[in-house]
């Protein structure tokens, strides 16, 4: 029998955590939970650590005492020699330094978090190439595509992110400008956390996913395409030479992608995860995003398309704009318009190195701020 994989979940309070947790409940004899991580939700992390009894814990800035959990830097457990698998859920910018940790100790990194990719792709595939670690797509788009292309020889053609329009693609154009919070957290066909949620109601999110398949799969822009697709039961294409199409379809439930990332190259049974029930689905629906409606999208692909320092402008200006939307500072048409302008006034200081890239990502949270305020 094989031994346990030893599991480090990072950001196990949050969606995706719960979610990890979910699936180590169901594979007690192939998951060993090792690490777990919170922001700030310490009760939550506490009643995990309870359950798990994990050998590491951390929650940002509190010296916690749980049970014989050993209380350690999320970098550290992210490297520790004990890990196998770590998985990196913490959102936004916060991703990267964990990831960073684990791709230099080689770990296999199942990698929900997209922001990392976005601001430091390059950086972090070299550093997991030279390492030997192994990165594993949790994001159900990229996931989707991986396995499509298990089994396959030849690089894809084309491929093809499906979206689900969020809350707003039918939604008045007009009225999209002055929508609350409430209703950009209302996501038609995932339970999330608020800034995905918030970046799949502007498409910041698919923006965002098709820099994260350029990197990872080395397709060119010109050759990744958009769909909406209302059902989210399509989670994305790979079109082939021959013009062969290759989806994965399953009920949107993330806890397959996840499960994927950690049973690679087998597929464990769960025979409780959601089945597709195809007379009830009865049809699946496609069609081109609107640029107009989701100005968003034009600016993530743009910013792909310059390179250097600008995704990770792009990412940390959203990431600010996000949070100001939340905190009912700005407009949800703000979140467009501030990280659009902060896009137009950046110049880039060189190449996409970690300090270029730290640099602008501080620049564009403060740029984002500022303009805000003059709103
Ligand atoms: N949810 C989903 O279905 C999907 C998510 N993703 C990506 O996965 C990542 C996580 O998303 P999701 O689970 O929804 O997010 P959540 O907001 O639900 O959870 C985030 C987790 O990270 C912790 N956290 C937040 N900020 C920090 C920080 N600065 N340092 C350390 N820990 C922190 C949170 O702790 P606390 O609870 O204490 O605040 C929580 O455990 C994102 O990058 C997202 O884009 C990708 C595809 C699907
Ligand atoms: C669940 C997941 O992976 C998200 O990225 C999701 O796909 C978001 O939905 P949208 O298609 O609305 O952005």
């Amino acid at each position: 029998m094989m031994k346990p994989i030893r599991l480090a979940v990072l950001g196990s309070t949050g969606s995706i955590g719960q979610q990890t947790l979910d699936v180590a409940r169901r594979h007690p004899d192939k998951i060993s939970i090792i690490a777990l991580t919170a922001g700030e939700n310490v009760n939550l992390l506490q009643k995990q650590a309870a359950e798990f009894k994990p050998r590491f814990i951390s929650c940002r800035g509190h010296n916690l005492v749980c049970g014989n959990s050993l209380c350690l830097p999320i970098e550290e457990m992210a490297r520790h020699l004990d890990v196998d698998i770590v998985l990196v859920a913490v959102p936004g910018g916060a991703g990267l330094s964990p990831a960073l940790a684990a791709a230099g100790a080689g770990k296999t990194i199942a990698l929900a978090n997209k922001e990392c990719l976005v601001a430091a792709g390059e950086i972090l595939l070299a550093e997991a190439k030279s390492h030997g670690a192994q990165i594993r797509p949790v994001d159900s788009e990229h996931s989707a595509i991986w396995q499509c292309l298990t089994g396959e020889t030849s690089k894809p053609e084309k491929l093809i992110l499906t979206a689900s329009g969020g809350p707003f693609r039918d939604y008045p154009i007009e009225k999209i400008e002055s929508v609350t919070p409430e209703q950009a957290l209302a996501h038609p066909s995932w339970k999330m956390g608020k800034k995905v949620t918030i970046d799949s109601a502007t498409l910041m999110n698919k923006g965002l996913e098709v820099i994260e398949a350029h990197r990872l799969y080395g397709i060119p822009y010109e050759r990744i395409e958009v769909v909406i697709h209302p059902q989210s039961i399509i989670h994305s294409m790979a079109e082939f030479a021959d013009g062969a199409v290759k989806a994965q379809l399953s009920p949107p439930d993330m806890r397959l992608p996840i499960q994927y990332a950690l049973s690679y190259p087998d597929r464990w049974e769960t025979p409780d995860l959601p089945r597709a029930d195809w007379p009830k689905i009865s049809r699946l629906d496609f069609s081109a995003p609107d640029f107009e409606r989701f100005p968003c999208l034009k600016l993530a692909i743009g910013a792909g398309k310059k390179g250097a320092t600008f995704p990770a402008v792009l990412s940390a200006a959203d990431e600010e704009a996000v949070e100001l939307f939340l905190s009912r500072k700005i407009k949800f048409g703000d979140i467009a318009r501030l990280v659009g302008k902060t896009l137009e006034e950046h110049i880039p200081a060189g190449g996409p190195s970690l300090e270029n890239i730290a640099d602008a990502e501080n620049w564009a949270r403060q740029r984002v701020s500022e303009l805000a305020r003059s709103l």
